[in-house]
């Protein structure tokens, strides 16, 4: 439509890249390269997926994002939130409030507080206990659970107590970690479903997860990490068939590992961060790799719907 003024997205992660300055005796600095040149946007209503083996940095994506980072990290690149500069004051008074986190562990709960207080505090104290009920209505926590100290819930009911932490104070985008890692399939789905329907609202959901099924049951598009960097954004419609609309050879990779693609292994190991190595992160395990995929590391190259890091993609 002409005259209508795009919105822009809620938030857009461009060129990102993380380093740890690592203690070193002597003259000499060392540094630690973890994220390289990552690339994500979340609009509004949206879920964004986003999948990647253990060690690829999806967590510290997060922890970038919400400025929860040691001293001794350096990032470059840009984080936008509608469109301004993320700073650290921001993200300080954005974080818990309009942007939140789902964490990956239910130890992240407080132990000696019972659930209902969870959620209280992690309101700041801001909302009544008759909001509280709410909120335990909205994620399916019977009331009596309000009483129970973490030890006493189910793991289902202690990751619904965390969720309903992290929306207590309505944010505008929430960053859920590995949210249905160790639950069973049951609880999962209604955690999924919770996501989903937090986006039907208008918020903007980044799932992490190394689950890319689970993820393509909520979300709008897929972001591929790998070694650090991300290497596909596709439209999770593009998941179908032998892979054939996907682009990048690790994601299709990961798309034909799946047992209903018929379950074909990906040989060879992601390299460690920091450790990786010149040109293409992916280069060693790949069908496509020339000498230049050794050599140069590729760019981002845009189209239409999605992005892709490869030379031969
Ligand atoms: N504070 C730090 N200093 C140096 N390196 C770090 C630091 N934190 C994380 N890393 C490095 O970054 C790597 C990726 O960590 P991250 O937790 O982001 O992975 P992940 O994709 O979330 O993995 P998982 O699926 O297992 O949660 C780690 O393996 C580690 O090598
Ligand atoms: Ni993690």
């Amino acid at each position: 439509m002409t005259g209508v003024k795009k919105e822009k997205p809620l938030l857009e992660v461009l060129d990102l890249s993380l380093s740890f300055k690592k203690i070193k005796r002597g003259l000499h600095e060392e540094w630690q390269d973890t994220l390289n040149h990552v690339n994500i946007a979340i609009s509004k209503g949206e879920v964004v997926a986003v999948v990647g083996a253990s060690g690829s940095g999806k967590s510290l994506l997060a922890n970038a994002i919400l400025g929860l980072l040691p001293s001794n990290a350096y990032l470059s690149g840009k984080i936008f939130y509608y469109g301004e500069p993320l700073t650290g004051r921001e993200q300080k008074k954005l974080r818990g409030k309009k942007i939140t986190l789902i964490p990956q562990s239910i130890q992240s709960l407080d132990p000696r507080m019972k659930a209902g207080k969870q959620v209280r505090v992690a309101a700041h104290s801001k909302i009544s206990k008759k909001s509280q009920r709410k909120l335990f209505e909205r994620v399916k926590l019977p009331r009596a659970s309000e009483k129970q100290y973490p030890f006493q819930l189910s793991g289902g009911m202690a990751k619904r107590v965390l969720i309903a932490s992290s929306i207590a104070r309505d944010p505008e985008l929430i960053i859920a970690d590995e949210s249905t890692l160790g639950v069973d399939d049951y609880v999962a789905s209604e955690v999924l479903s919770l996501l989903k329907q937090f986006a039907k609202k208008g918020k903007g959901v980044m799932f992490i997860t190394h689950d890319i099924k689970a993820a393509l049951t909520i979300a709008h598009k897929v972001v591929v990490l790998y070694a650090g960097t991300t290497v596909e954004v596709a439209p999770s419609s593009h998941f179908e068939g032998n892979g054939e609309k996907l682009r990048h050879p690790y994601t299709k990779a990961l798309w034909q590992a799946l047992p209903q693609n018929g379950f074909h292994p990906l040989q060879g190991e992601q390299p460690l961060l920091g450790q990786v190595k010149k040109g293409c992160s992916f280069a060693s395990r790949c069908s496509w790799a020339d000498d230049q995929c050794y050599e140069v590391t590729p760019s981002n190259k845009i189209y239409d719907e999605g992005q892709v890091r490869c030379f031969h993609a």
